[in-house]
Parts: structure tokens; sequence; C-alpha cells
């Protein structure tokens, strides 16, 4: 501070009656505080532009209209964020994430950056002053000043513009750095405890973390590291350029009232114009994110069902969706180009013309009526000159001093708007982060719960507590006790569920579509909680699941065969390439080896192996593995029935226990016990005997074929009794039986049948 007023004393000027320094403090005071009322009403707009921006992306993960309908609801229920107390805590909270400590790079490039900043303040008034220096030896006509003030300016711009680029180099290390490790904290918790499934399935507070992964968090870091160059800067410029100015007052001892009246009407006029005549920008850019998102969901269906859309022809009509969608967001954005049309040229008027004439006018004033007294005593008045080239190098000064500082407001008000829109990312961002602790943690929450479908199955009384146990079991079985199947709705698929998979019982589970035969596989592999009852399973427990539609990783052939392992996994489990040969030639596909060019080679595996491949594969991995228990859930329904033979009984061989959901009967036999659901809730575990089953199933469809016979001929002898316009006894027989029938039918049997 002593520094900046020794500077300030350095300047021998005077302004007479000049309050340069005071018109500039209530100027920036007054201002800052009536943009900051106008951006106050502008916050819920700018926030919700935010939020509705990242929601428009929604519909890109294709996520369901209820998800979306849940969230929204919420989102309205919710504080609009805004710069408040809330937003000032998640800020600090995330800030203690990307800064946790003063050693850290982070916080050493905050100390260079701040650094930075203030060494360009100080450039900026020396700038200002050598610029008075340079008009007043162009006044005096001294070529010899002119010539040495040239040099020292061009001088100058070598730190100047050095540290110009410096600033902007800072700014985006700092925010690299700050997204670093707000990226490496978020997935840390993202695939803890398998949240990323989690996250998305049992609950729903946050509709798509991929776009809080991403965009969110890349937005937060920019912004933060923007505002804190776009806040501090202009801070400090106002900051000493007021202390400059005001300095050299006081130390006249000079003071008016009208430059802060001229100051405080003129601002508050142009606060008053520019609220009455905005446009609702916040509505407006809303609207428009949220046609972008659907234009980008349209997209991506396209690309996401490019085959199927390409068997149909469905060229045209998608053609005819994509175009709708471009031009509805052409529409939404024109509206805005226009809008901002006549808004921009309001507020260029009112901000650059009549702050700048309003500007001049506070400088000349004091200047034009100034007595020309100098700290000797001596008078401008009486230079050669009359005053003229003293009076034009403090005019020069002020000016330059008050161009800078209004910069520096001008920055200072945007930056408020950009607060307001950090606010909305700050808060997706702290949700996202709150979301994840409470997911790894088991603590879901999801508004869509069923309850009359609990009720319809009767034995869950109450909210969806977690109240189950996993319990270790010492014999090497999974035992289920008493354990309901619900899904994270809330529906109750199965009320309650006890059975044992002890290894060695190779144990089939079937049943109707959608009677919870995945689901007990996710209760088993820990997706789904135990909402009551108790599961049993060993501690170390191995279980390896596969789905009907496997997964292909990124990576290469030998990735493919070995996921999730790694290949110092592979290595540590002493396992060699030839190894993996003798993998996939237990699942008959040893040629692809040769066919995509060995083991390290690269591809598409997604869109490069068959249906049928793919899920040998994903057995091939089974077999890598060797786990205690296969979960398969209809995992070879594209494999030939014969190769699909070997692959069970080569598991059964290795000691690998199946637990097979399948509608195959061709499987029944490599199975000892048969878990059936009736997909009423009921479900009954027995023995399961092969032959006695297939010969049962044989009986099955011998009667099927049998009556549809009987229907074939009732129907033709009617045709034949019509043609020859007889009656049939037989025909009078089925008839009387069938009216016997209906008549006897209950009301309520009529109710179910409607
Ligand atoms: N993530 C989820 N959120 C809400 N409900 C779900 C979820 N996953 C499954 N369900 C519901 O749980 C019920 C049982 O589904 P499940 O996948 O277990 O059926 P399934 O018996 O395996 O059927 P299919 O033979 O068709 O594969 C279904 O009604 C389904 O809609």
């Amino acid at each position: 501070m002593s520094a900046i007023l020794r500077f300030a004393q350095k300047k021998n000027i005077n302004l007479g009656k000049a309050t340069g320094g005071v018109v500039f403090a209530v100027l920036c005071a007054y201002g800052i505080k009536r943009s900051y009322k106008i951006l106050k009403q502008k916050q819920k707009e700018s926030a919700f532009i935010v939020a509705s921006h990242a929601d428009s992306d929604t519909a890109n993960t294709g996520n369901s209209n209820s998800n979306t309908n849940v969230n929204s609801s919420k989102r309205e229920k919710k504080n609009v964020p805004a710069f408040d107390k809330v937003f000032l805590r998640q800020l600090v909270k995330i800030l203690k994430i990307v800064v946790p400590s003063v050693w850290t790079k982070d916080f050493l490039l905050l100390v260079i950056h701040t650094t930075t900043l203030v060494s360009r303040t100080f450039l900026s008034i020396y700038v200002a002053s050598l610029d008075s220096k340079i008009v007043r030896s162009i006044v005096r006509r001294d070529a010899k000043a002119f010539t040495l003030m040239m040099m020292k300016w061009l001088l100058v711009a070598i730190p100047a513009t050095f540290i110009n680029s410096l600033i902007r180099f800072l700014e985006s290390k700092v925010a690299l750095g700050f997204r670093t490790r707000l990226v490496h904290h978020a997935y840390e918790l993202y695939f803890k405890n398998q949240t990323y499934y989690k996250v998305s399935n049992m609950d729903n507070r946050l509709v798509n973390a991929d776009q809080c992964l991403t965009e969110d968090i890349t937005m937060f870091s920019q912004q933060v590291a923007h505002l804190y160059s776009h806040v501090t800067k202009p801070i400090l410029d106002i900051a000493v350029v007021t202390i400059t100015l005001t300095a050299m007052t006081i130390r006249k001892g000079a003071f008016s009232w009208k430059p802060p009246l001229i100051a405080t009407v003129v601002i508050y006029a142009t606060g008053r114009i520019l609220r009455a005549l905005s446009p609702k920008f916040g509505k407006l850019v809303s609207e428009e994110a949220s046609r972008k998102g659907y234009l980008r969901y349209a997209h991506s269906r396209v690309i996401a069902n490019a085959e199927e859309i390409a068997f149909y022809g469905g060229h045209k009509v998608e053609k005819n969706l994509l175009s709708k969608c471009y031009n509805d967001l052409v529409e939404q954005m024109d509206l805005i180009y226009r809008k901002r049309l006549w808004y921009i040229m309001l507020e260029q008027f009112l901000m650059k013309y009549v702050w700048s004439a309003s500007g001049l006018t506070m400088v000349a004033i004091p200047i034009i009526t100034a007595d020309g007294i100098r700290r000797d005593g001596t008078k401008y008045t009486d230079d050669p000159d009359g005053g003229v080239t003293e009076r034009t190098k403090a005019y020069t000064f002020a000016k330059s001093l008050l161009i800078n500082g209004a910069d520096a407001i001008e920055r200072l008000m945007s930056s408020l708007k950009e607060i307001t829109e950090l606010a909305g990312y700050t808060s997706r961002v702290h949700d996202m982060l709150e979301v994840f602790e409470h997911v790894a943690n088991g603590r879901y929450e999801r508004n869509s719960v069923t309850v009359n479908s609990i009720k319809s199955k009767g034995s869950i009384n109450g909210s969806l507590d977690i109240k189950g146990e996993i319990v270790e079991s010492v014999d090497g079985s999974i035992k289920l006790e008493d354990v309901p199947i619900i899904t994270p709705n809330g529906d109750v698929v199965v009320a309650s569920l006890s059975i044992d998979m002890i290894p060695g019982q190779h144990l089939l589970i079937t049943g109707p579509n959608g009677c919870g035969k995945s689901s007990l596989f996710r209760i088993l592999s820990g997706l789904w909680p135990v909402y009551r009852g108790k599961l049993h399973r060993p501690l170390n427990c191995s279980t390896f699941y596969i789905p009907q539609r496997p997964y292909m990783s990124v990576g290469s052939l030998r990735h493919q065969v070995i996921y999730p392992d790694t290949e110092s996994d592979m290595a540590a489990r002493g396992l060699t390439d030839d190894d993996l040969d003798a993998v996939l030639g237990v699942v008959h596909l040893q040629h692809i080896v040769a066919r995509e060019g060995g083991w390290d080679s690269c591809s598409d595996w997604k869109d490069v192996l068959s249906g049928g491949e793919k899920q040998r594969m994903g057995m091939a991995r089974l077999f890598y593995h060797k786990p205690q228990f296969a979960l398969l859930d209809e995992c070879t329904s594209a494999v030939s029935i014969d190769v699909e033979a070997s692959i069970y009984q080569t598991a059964k061989d290795m000691d690998i226990t199946l637990l097979t959901i399948t509608h195959r009967p061709s499987l029944w036999r490599f199975h000892t016990r048969v878990l059936q659901f009736d997909g009423e809730g009921g479900w009954h575990v027995e023995r399961l005997d092969a032959s006695a089953r297939i010969s049962l199933r044989d009986e099955a469809r011998r009667l099927e074929t049998q009556l549809a016979g009987v229907a074939r001929d009732e129907r033709r002898l009617r045709e034949i009794c019509r043609v020859l316009g007889e009656e049939s006894a037989m025909l009078r027989n089925i008839d009387r039986q069938h009216d016997e029938d209906c008549h006897t039918a209950t009301p309520d049997d009529a109710d179910a049948d409607d």
C-alpha cells in the first residue's frame, strides 16, 4: 500500500479540484453494487441455463422418461443454484479436493498466477503514466523526450506481452490441474463398490453420470480458473487505480460532489433501462440447449441402431426426424440472434458511449476548473504555453487510468454473471460427488417405488430399507434364506426365496420372461441389495457372470479372453498365449487368432465378431478364470447345440458349478436341480431328471399336436354340415358343453378374462 502511495506521490500533477480517485471509487463501488443487483435477478435464469443444458443432454443416454421426470420435479423442489451460502460451502468443499494442501503443484501454480496478475496491474499503471508523458512530449514538441519515451514504451512491451500470455497459460494450467484432480477423485468413487452400475440402476438422483463426469467437471474447472484471474485482476486494478487517484486527490485536499453524482445517475439509469428492455435470455437459451440435446439424441439413436434402420430401409423417416430437429434448433437460435441484435446495440450504446461520455466529463470537469497550482506554489497557467501541456498530460494519465478502471468494472460485471453459472456447475459437481459417495456406501434414493406391487405380493411392509444380511458361509455353498427379489423401483418380483447352491450341484433356472431369473444373479453378484433375509456366501467366493450379450472390451484379442484381467494379471497367474490358445480350443474359436492377425491385434470386437463368436468368447473367459460358480444367463443361445454341449461338459469337468438360466432343453442334462419361477412370484426347486423331463416335454408336445388336430377336425365338420345342410349330434354336444362352461364361469372369472 505504501509503495502504491509513494508511486502516486511521485506524480507531481495538480488536478486542482480533481476528484478522480473519489469518483472512481464511487463509480466502482456503485457500479458493482448496481450491476450485482441486476445480475442477481438474472441468477436464476443463468443457473437454470446450466442446469437445463445438462438436462438436455440427458436424452443422449436414452434414460427413461420417468427418470427424467423424477429428476426435473426434484430440481423444482431444490433451491436454484445461486451466489449464496450453499454455493460457497459447496465450492469450498470441492476446492479442498482440487487443492488439498499448500505443498502441491497446483498451489504453487496459483501463487505464480497471482504474482503474475499483480505484476500486470502495476505494469498497467506504468504504461498509463508513460502514455501521458509521451503526449506531453508531443505537445511540447520535444523530440528527444519523445524518442526516449518511445524506447521505454517498446521495452516495457516485452514484459507486458509476456505477462499477458503467461496469464492465459497459467489459467489453462490451473484449470487442467483442477480438472485432473477432480476427475481422479470422481473416478475413484465411481468405480468403488460397482457405483457405476448402481448410480443409474439403483438410484435416480443423477440423470446421467457421464455428463457430470465429463462436461460438468470440465466446465467447473475452467470456470473456477477463469474466474480466479477475471475477478482477482479487476479487483487489483480497481484497488490500485483508486488508491493512486485518491492519494493524489486527498494530498491536494480537493473534493467535489459533481463527478460522483454524475456517476450515480448514469449507472442507476443504465441499470433501470437494461433491466426494463432485456429479453428473457435465460428461457431462450435454455430452450436452445434443450433442442440441441434432442438433436444429439436423434443422431446417437441412428448410430446405435444403424444396422436395424438399414435393414428396414428406414433412412427416409430418420432423415426427416433429424431435419426436423435441426430446423427446430435453427429457428430458436435465429430468434435469439434477432433479440440479441437490438439488445447488444442498446448495451453498447449505454455502456460504451454514455459511460465514456460521462467518464470524460468527470475527468474534464476538474481539469477545466482547476486553479493549476503546483506543490512548489507555482502555477501551470504561468507556463509559456498557458498550462496546456500539463493539463494534457494530466488528462491523458487520468483517462488511461479511467479506461483501465472501466475495463476492470466491465470484466467484474461479466464475472458476476459467470459466478452464477459457476454456482450451477458447482452444484452439479458437488451433487455428483455426494451421490457417488452415498451409492458407494449403499445409500440409494429412488422416487418411483411401486407400492401396489409390494402390497399385491403381500410380504414386505413399510419402506424399502436394506435390512437383509450377507453372512459368511463355511461350507463353500451359496445359500439364500427368505431373500426377496425386489427391483430398484421397489417392485417385488419374488416375495421370499430360499435355496442352497452347493458346489457340484448344477442348478438350472427357468421361468417366463420377467419372472426374476437375471435379478437373482444380480443379488448373488452384489449389484442389488439383500433387502430382507440372509445371503450366505463364502468370503472369497469366486463367481463369474456371463450375460446373453457378452461385453467386448477395448484392446487386443488377448484382452478379450482374459477380461477383466490385465496382461500383468495373466502373467501373475503363470499363463501364456499357448494357454489362451487352449482356452479358445474349448469353445471352438482357435481359428480367429490367425484370422484376426494374432493375439496383439486390436479391432472393434463388438462389430468384428459374429453374435455366436461373441458368446463363445464370453464362455472362453470362463475357462480362463475357472471360477467356483458360473452364472450363465442364456449366454449360449446363439451357439450351435453340439458346441454348446461340449462347452458345458468341459465346464463340469473343470469342477465349475453351473447356475444356468436357459430355455434350451438340450442343456437340462448338464444340471442336477431346477429352480422354476412361475412368473406370479412363486417358485419351486426340485431334482432335475433330464430324461424324465424330456419325455414329459415330448408328451406335452404330442398332446398339443393332437389337440390342434381336434380343433381342425371340428372346423372341417362344421363346414361339411353347412354345405350338406345337415346337423351333427357331435357338434350339438360340443356346443351344449361350451354353453354350460360359459354359464358356470363366475363373474370374477369373467373379470379376469377381461
Ligand atoms: N434396473 C432395473 N430397474 C427396475 N426394474 C428392473 C431393472 N432390471 C430389471 N427390472 C425388472 O425386474 C423384473 C425381473 O427382471 P429380470 O431381468 O430378472 O427378468 P428375467 O426373468 O431374467 O426375464 P428374461 O427371461 O426376459 O430375461 C422385470 O419386471 C424387470 O422389468
